[in-house]
Order: C-alpha cells, then structure tokens, then sequence
C-alpha cells in the first residue's frame, strides 16, 4: 500500500540566513494492506515530517513515495495537486492530535463530513458519526454543539471520530491519542486494530508505550530505515 524509496528532505530557513539542514536522509519503507508501522527515535528526529511528507503537505528533495490507490499506484512526489486531493478524499487518511475547529459547525456535522463528500446517505453518515463519538465518549450533549469551546481530550476525540469516519485504505497518525485518558486510549487502540483488520495500511507516531505496543506490527527507527 505504501512504498517508500530514497527519501531526503532538507529544510530551508530563507528568513534566518538561509541556512539548510537534512531531517530524511535516505529512507526507505513498505508497509502492507493490514499492517501497522509505528515511528519512532528521538525528539526532532523527523517522524512528524516523515508523516506530512506522506501526506503530501510537504515537498521532499529526493526519493519516492508511491501509494496504492485501487488499481492504479501514485508517486505523490510528484503527483498533481488534484490528484493528491483526490486521493485524501477516498484513500489517504491522517489524524492529528489538533482538530481544526470550524466556527457554528456542530460537533455531528464536523464528524461526518468526509463520508458526506463520497456521496453517502446522509442518515448513514449521521448514524456512524453518533457510533463513533459515543464509543470515544464524547457526551451526547455536546453532539450539536460547535467544537470550538470544547476541552482538548473532546476536541481530540472529535478529530479522531472524524478521521475514522472513512475507511480509509491508508491512515496516517501523528499522535492521536496526545492527551487521552488510559478508558479512551483503549477505545483508539480498539479503531486501530478494526483497521488493520479491514486491511488499512498504518503508519503511526504514539508516545505512549502502552499504545505502542497495542498497536505495532513494526517498530521503525526514522534515522535508521
Ligand atoms: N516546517 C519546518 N521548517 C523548518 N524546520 C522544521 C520544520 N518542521 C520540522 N522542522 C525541523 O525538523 C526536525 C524534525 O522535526 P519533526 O517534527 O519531524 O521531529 P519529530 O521526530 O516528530 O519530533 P517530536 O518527537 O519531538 O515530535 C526538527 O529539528 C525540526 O526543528
């Protein structure tokens, strides 16, 4: 689902001298339908932009990142912008531990609109979004509030329901479970394993063991693959 080859990515600081530095030098990667790839290695070592490199939100200098999509297989390195759009729509998942709060949009209609834009039936998107904050025990009555006033846990729980509501064949996490208590980590840990099971490919970044351990099939060292 996932092949990475050759990956360098420098950064850049034109507004402090222009000074240059290489965060991925060189990676190489394959993770499979059903897997779970968990990155780790010290703080700063280049695992978040390794993930926003897989999702496109970063440029890279050299390398390769091709991702399955149905039949066909996309460079997204070199991919066009409507094509890497297309491609988060149905295919490529990310979850963070921040949920971009949408001012007036409520808690439910936040959650499901990304099945929403594939053209499900709306009472089918509802009905998954109430499942989804239910079993991340979001209180029902903060379901057609707006986020915005929310706690961090809630908001990070939106977000997660929110990036599970597809069934994305790729998903990429970068924290999710940041700020979670141990009920609702187990809950994440639960999604996670759903995933794997309906064949997701999974690259993660937990700093949690517990989680870690929950939910890696492979442990990957991002300054040594
Ligand atoms: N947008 C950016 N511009 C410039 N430098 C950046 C940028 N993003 C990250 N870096 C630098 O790249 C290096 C890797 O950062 P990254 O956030 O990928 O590390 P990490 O392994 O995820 O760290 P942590 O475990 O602390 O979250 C750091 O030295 C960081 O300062």
């Amino acid at each position: 689902m996932i092949q990475v080859s050759g990956l360098q990515k420098s950064f850049t600081l034109h507004n402090q001298g222009g000074v240059s530095f290489e965060v991925l030098k060189g990676v190489d990667l394959q993770v499979d339908s059903g897997e779970c790839v968990v990155l780790h290695g010290q703080s700063g070592a280049g695992k978040s932009t390794f993930l926003k490199a897989l999702y496109a939100n970063y440029s890279v200098n050299e390398g390769q990142i091709v991702l399955r999509d149905g039949d066909e297989l996309v460079d997204i390195t070199s991919a066009q912008p409507r094509r890497i759009i297309a491609l988060r729509e149905q295919t490529l998942g990310y979850v963070s531990q921040f949920l971009r709060v949408i001012p007036r949009v409520s808690t439910v209609d936040v959650v499901m609109q990304p099945l929403l834009d594939l053209g499900v039936d709306k009472g089918i998107c509802e009905e998954k979004a109430k499942t989804l904050l239910s079993r991340l025990n979001v209180p029902e009555r903060l379901w057609q509030l707006a986020p915005s006033t929310f706690s961090g846990g809630e908001q990070q729980r939106v977000n997660i329901a929110r990036g599970f509501i597809v069934d994305y064949p790729i998903l990429l996490l970068d924290e999710p479970t940041a700020s979670l208590d141990a009920k609702n980590r187990k809950v994440v840990v639960e999604l996670i394993h759903e995933a794997k099971a309906r064949g997701a490919a999974i690259v993660g970044i937990f700093h949690d063991e517990d989680v870690r351990e929950a939910v890696a099939d492979r442990l990957v060292d991002i300054r040594a693959v």
